[in-house]
C-alpha cells in the first residue's frame, strides 16, 4: 500500500452507484496510511470542513463567556505551584509544597463530584481505568505504560486537580557519558520524599541560599518514560477521548530529553507510543461509544510549516484565522484515517524520517524544527446491536432519541526543538536562530498569559510573532488542557539554561485555561456523515436481495454490488469500536497482540495453521535445501583446504601492492597540493583581466605622452622663436651699449654710429636664428641687423621692448626697407616719424618688420 500515491481530500471508489448517495456525502477510498478519506470540503459546513482540512490545535467553540482572543478568564487559586520557595524543606514541610487546588474532581478517585471535569468524564474515566488492565497484556507499547498505572492507580486524576491550569512536570535527565567523565554529579536534588520538589544545592548558581521549586511532579533522572507518561500525559489522553481538547508539549534546552520523553527507544516507548496505545485501549473498553480516529504530523521548520504526511515530499502549509476569533486553520494538513496502533506507527515512523534533524555540538540527533503529533477524536454514542447479523455493528442500529451528540476534540503532542546558545556549524547556527527566537515568543506570550491570569493590565499577546505561538493560540488562549514537560540537563555546565527553563516552568503554572468538552449535535462530523452512508448502503444492498430478479443480476449488476460492499467494509473499519479494534489489530510483534502459546513461542517461524499435508511438503523442501546445504559445506571445506599455503609470497604480493597504492597516494597528495584547474583558471581569468586593464591603462598613458610630446614640441617651437627674439634684444642691447651714445645734436647721419636694423629681403636663406650683428663696410661701426622678413612676425615684434629701444634710438619705426631709411631718420637728427614710415611699411610689406 502506497500512501504517496493518494492526495488529501475526497476520493471516489470506482464503481460505487454515486448518484444513489447523497450529493454532498464524501467518496472516500479507505487506506490507513492514505490521506484521511476525507469529504470533499466544498461540500461540508465551515465547521467540519475547516476542521478536517486542519482544525485547529484545539476546537475554538466556546459559549458566550469566551473572552476575546489573547485574553484569558482570570480565575481564582490558579497560582501557587511553581512559585519559588525559601522554605528549607523537610519531610514534614511536605504539604507546604503541594499545589493549592481548587475543587476537585477524580474521575478515578473517590471524590465523584461531578464539578471540574463534569460527571461524563468521572464515568468515562472509570471504564477507562477498568479496562486498561487487560488490554495490556500482549506486550505492546501500553504494556510498559500498564505497569505504572497499577501502581499509580489514582495518579493521572490527582495530577488533573483542575482543568484550569497547565499540569507542569520537570524531568531531570541521567547524566550523559561525557558529563559522566567530568564529574557526573547533579546540580539538581530532587528529595525522595517529596515528588513534588526539585532543590538547587547551596552556592551552586553562585548564591548563598539554597534555592528550592515546587511543582506537580518532579521526575528524577530514574525515573522511566512509563512513569513519565502515567504522570504527566494520561489524564491529558483520556480527557482528549472524552471530548476535551488536549496538548502535551515538551520544554528545555537541547539535549535535555525532550525527543526520548515524548517519542523514548524501543525499549522504552515515550508518551507517544504510550499515548496511541492507550487511546486504543481506551476505544477496546468503551463498548457503548464509537470512535473515528484522524492523525496528522508536521513540523515547524525555519519559520516553515511541513506537512510530514503529505504525499511525496513534505508540503509547505499555511495558516489562515478560522471564522471564530482565535481559531488557526492549517490549510491542507494531511490527516490519514487510523484503525490500528501499528498503522499509527507507520505513520509515526514515517514522519520521523521526514523530520528535520542533525548534530549538534550537544546532540547528535538534535530536532532541528517543533514537531506537532496530533489526532483529532470524533466519537458518538454507539447504535444498538442490529438483530439479524446477532453482533453490533458500526452504523448498525438506530440511535436513541437524544443521544446524538458528538464529541469532537484533538490531542496534540508537541516535541518543541531545543533553545541553544550557538553552535559550530553555520546551517545549525541558522535553524538555532530560527528556534530560538520562536521559544523567545512562547515564553513572552506565557509570560503575558500569566501577567493577564493576575489580572495585570494587558492589551496585546504577541501570538503573531512566531508561528509556533500561532499554532498554539487557541490552545494558550485556554482552550485546552495543557501537559508540559520540562527537561533539565543535571550538569553545572547547562545550569543557566535549566534555570531559564524552570522560570519558563514557573510562568506556565501561572496561565489559566478554561478547556471545556467539545460536545456538539453537528449531522455533519465526519464520524456522522460516515454512519449515514453505511446505513444508506447497507438498505441500497439489502433492497438489492430482497429484489426478485434475473438469477445473480447481470453483470455490472454484481460489480456494482461488490463496489458498494467494498466501501461499506471500508466505512465500517474505520469506525473504530470496542468490538472491531481488536479484531482489526495486526498480528506484529509490536501491535497488541494476544500472548503466544509457549509452543508458538518457542517455534516462532512456524505457522500454526498449515494443513498437515503443507507441512510435510514443508518439511520436504526444507530437507531438500539442508542436503543443498551440506553440499555447499563440503565444497567450501574443499576450498578451505586447497587454499594457498605460500603465505609468505602472497604478503610480499600485499606488500607490493600496499607499496605501489602509497606512490598512487603520494602522487594524489603532490597533486593535492598544486591548485586545481579550477583555482588555475581562475587567477589565469583574473591575471588576463588585470593585463587587459593594464594595457588600457598603457594606451591612454601612451595617447597621454604623445600629446605631451606634442605640447612639448609646441612649447620647444616657441621656446626657440623667444630665445630668437630674445637675442635680437640681446644682441640690440648689446649693439647699442657698444656703440656711442646717441646724441640728437649730430650733424651729420655719418658721424653718427647708431646700430640700425635693416629688414632685408634679399637674403632669404637666412634664418631668424642666423642673423649677427655685422660690419657694414658701407657704414663703418655702423651695426646692422639682418632678419629674414618672413620669419619675423608681428607678434614677435609685440614681444620686443621697442619702448625700450625707442628710448635708446629715441624714436623707432617701421616701414624702412633700405639702409638708407636710417641714414635718413638720421639726417632728420635722430627723430623717427613714427605714423609716417610705419603707414608706407604697412603699404609695402604687411610682414615686413623690425
Ligand atoms: N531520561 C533519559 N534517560 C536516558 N537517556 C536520556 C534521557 N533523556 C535523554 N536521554 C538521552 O540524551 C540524549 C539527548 O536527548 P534528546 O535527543 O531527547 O534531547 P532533546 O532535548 O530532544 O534534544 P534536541 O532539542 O537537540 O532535539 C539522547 O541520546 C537520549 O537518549
Amino acid at each position: 500500500m502506497d500512501h504517496r500515491s493518494a492526495t488529501p481530500g475526497g476520493h471516489q471508489t470506482p464503481g460505487i452507484p454515486t448518484s444513489k448517495l447523497s450529493s454532498r456525502r464524501p467518496q472516500i477510498s479507505v487506506n490507513p496510511l492514505r490521506p484521511a478519506p476525507a469529504p470533499p470540503l466544498s461540500s461540508l459546513p465551515s465547521h467540519v470542513a475547516s476542521s478536517h482540512r486542519s482544525p485547529p490545535l484545539t476546537s475554538t467553540s466556546r459559549d458566550n463567556q469566551r473572552p476575546e482572543p489573547g485574553h484569558v478568564l482570570p480565575k481564582e487559586g490558579g497560582v501557587g505551584v511553581g512559585t519559588r520557595l525559601k522554605i528549607k524543606s523537610t519531610p514534614s514541610a511536605e504539604s507546604r509544597y503541594r499545589t493549592p487546588l481548587g475543587p476537585r474532581t477524580s474521575a478515578y478517585g473517590s471524590q465523584g463530584a461531578s464539578s471540574g471535569l463534569g460527571g461524563a468524564v468521572v464515568s468515562a474515566a472509570r471504564r477507562l481505568h477498568r479496562a486498561i488492565t487487560p488490554s495490556v497484556s500482549g506486550g505492546s507499547w501500553a504494556e510498559v505504560g500498564a505497569l505504572a498505572v497499577e501502581e499509580n492507580l489514582d495518579e493521572p486524576w490527582e495530577m488533573l486537580k483542575s482543568n484550569e491550569t497547565v499540569l507542569v512536570t520537570v524531568r531531570v535527565r541521567p547524566p550523559n557519558q561525557a558529563e559522566l567523565s567530568r564529574d557526573g554529579t547533579s546540580v539538581w536534588d530532587t528529595p525522595g520524599y517529596d515528588d513534588h520538589l526539585i532543590k538547587l544545592a547551596k552556592g551552586r548558581d553562585g548564591g548563598r541560599d539554597e534555592r528550592e521549586w515546587v511543582f506537580d511532579r518532579i521526575l528524577d533522572s530514574s525515573t522511566d518514560n512509563a512513569r513519565a507518561y502515567v504522570t504527566s500525559a494520561r489524564a491529558h489522553v483520556r480527557s482528549a477521548m472524552d471530548g476535551y481538547n488536549a496538548v502535551i508539549f515538551a520544554y528545555g534546552q537541547t539535549a535535555s530529553g525532550k525527543t526520548f520523553t515524548l517519542s523514548g527507544s524501543p525499549s522504552s516507548p515515550g508518551i507517544i507510543p504510550l499515548s496511541v496505545s492507550d487511546l486504543f485501549a481506551g476505544i477496546r473498553s468503551t463498548p457503548d461509544r464509537e470512535f473515528l480516529l484522524r492523525a496528522s504530523y508536521l513540523e515547524l521548520y525555519n519559520e516553515t510549516i511541513l506537512d510530514l504526511l503529505s504525499p511525496g515530499t513534505s508540503k509547505e502549509l499555511s495558516l489562515s484565522e478560522g471564522k471564530k476569533k482565535g481559531d488557526i486553520i492549517i490549510n491542507g494538513l494531511t490527516e490519514c484515517a487510523v484503525r490500528t496502533e501499528d498503522e499509527v506507527k507507520r505513520l509515526l515512523r514515517l514522519g520521523e524520517e521526514r523530520r528535520k534533524v542533525g548534530g549538534t555540538d550537544w546532540n547528535t540527533r538534535s530536532s532541528r524544527s517543533h514537531c506537532v503529533f496530533r489526532i483529532v477524536i470524533e466519537s458518538r454514542a454507539a447504535r444498538p446491536s442490529v438483530p439479524d447479523d446477532g453482533s453490533r455493528t458500526p452504523g448498525g442500529g438506530l440511535l436513541a432519541a437524544g443521544d446524538k451528540m458528538t464529541r469532537i476534540s484533538t490531542l496534540s503532542i508537541i516535541d518543541l526543538a531545543g533553545s541553544e546558545k550557538h553552535t559550530s556549524s553555520k546551517e545549525r547556527n541558522a535553524e538555532g536562530k530560527h528556534i530560538n527566537q520562536s521559544l523567545l515568543t512562547l515564553k513572552l506570550v506565557i509570560s503575558k498569559l500569566a501577567d493577564l491570569a493576575s489580572k495585570r493590565n494587558i492589551t496585546h499577546i504577541p501570538y503573531r510573532d512566531s508561528k509556533l505561538t500561532r499554532l498554539l493560540q487557541p490552545s494558550l488562549s485556554g482552550d485546552a488542557l495543557i501537559s508540559v514537560i520540562c527537561t533539565v540537563s543535571p550538569s553545572a555546565v547547562n545550569l543557566a539554561e535549566s534555570l531559564s527553563t524552570l522560570a519558563f516552568a514557573q510562568g506556565l503554572k501561572r496561565v489559566m485555561l478554561r478547556a471545556e468538552k467539545k460536545e456538539v449535535v453537528d449531522p455533519q462530523a465526519l464520524i456522522q456523515q460516515y454512519q449515514n452512508e453505511i446505513a444508506e448502503l447497507r438498505a441500497l444492498l439489502r433492497e438489492k436481495e430482497t429484489n426478485v430478479g434475473p438469477p445473480n443480476g447481470s453483470r455490472s449488476d454484481r460489480t456494482k454490488n461488490e463496489a458498494m460492499e467494498k466501501r461499506l467494509n471500508e466505512l465500517r473499519s474505520l469506525i473504530l469500536t470496542s468490538n472491531n479494534v481488536s479484531t482489526m489489530e495486526p498480528s506484529g510483534s509490536e501491535g497488541m497482540a494476544r500472548p503466544l502459546s509457549p509452543t508458538k513461542l518457542k517455534y516462532p517461524k512456524l505457522d500454526f495453521d498449515k494443513s498437515t499435508t503443507e507441512l510435510q511438503e514443508d518439511l520436504h523442501a526444507a530437507q531438500l535445501k539442508i542436503a543443498d546445504q551440506e553440499d555447499e559445506i563440503a565444497r567450501l571445506g574443499w576450498e578451505l583446504e586447497l587454499r594457498p599455503r605460500d603465505v609468505d609470497s602472497r604478503v610480499a604480493d600485499l606488500q607490493e601492492e600496499v607499496a605501489g597504492l602509497k606512490l598512487i597516494a603520494a602522487d594524489y597528495e603532490r597533486h593535492l597540493r598544486e591548485p586545481t584547474r579550477k583555482v588555475r583558471e581562475d587567477v589565469e581569468r583574473e591575471f588576463a583581466a588585470k593585463v587587459t586593464k593594464l594595457e588600457s591603462q598603457l594606451e591612454s598613458k601612451r595617447i597621454w605622452a604623445n600629446r605631451l610630446d606634442e605640447n612639448f614640441r609646441a612649447v620647444t617651437a616657441e621656446n626657440k622663436e623667444l630665445q630668437a627674439v630674445f637675442q635680437i634684444m640681446e644682441w640690440i642691447n648689446s649693439a647699442l651699449s657698444d656703440g656711442p651714445s646717441i646724441s640728437p645734436s649730430s650733424s651729420t647721419s655719418s658721424n653718427l654710429n647708431l646700430p640700425t636694423l635693416v629688414v632685408s629681403q634679399d637674403i632669404p636663406s637666412r634664418r631668424v636664428d642666423d642673423f649677427s650683428p655685422t660690419a657694414d663696410s658701407g657704414l663703418k661701426r655702423q651695426s646692422t641687423i639682418t632678419l629674414t622678413n618672413s620669419k619675423m612676425t608681428r607678434a614677435q615684434l609685440s614681444m620686443m621692448d621697442l619702448a625700450g629701444l625707442q628710448d635708446r634710438f629715441g624714436s623707432l619705426g617701421t616701414g624702412a626697407r633700405k639702409p638708407q631709411a636710417c641714414t635718413s631718420m638720421a639726417s632728420r637728427g635722430g627723430v623717427f616719424d613714427w605714423d609716417r614710415e610705419t603707414a608706407q611699411m604697412d603699404e609695402g610689406d604687411e610682414d615686413e618688420v623690425y
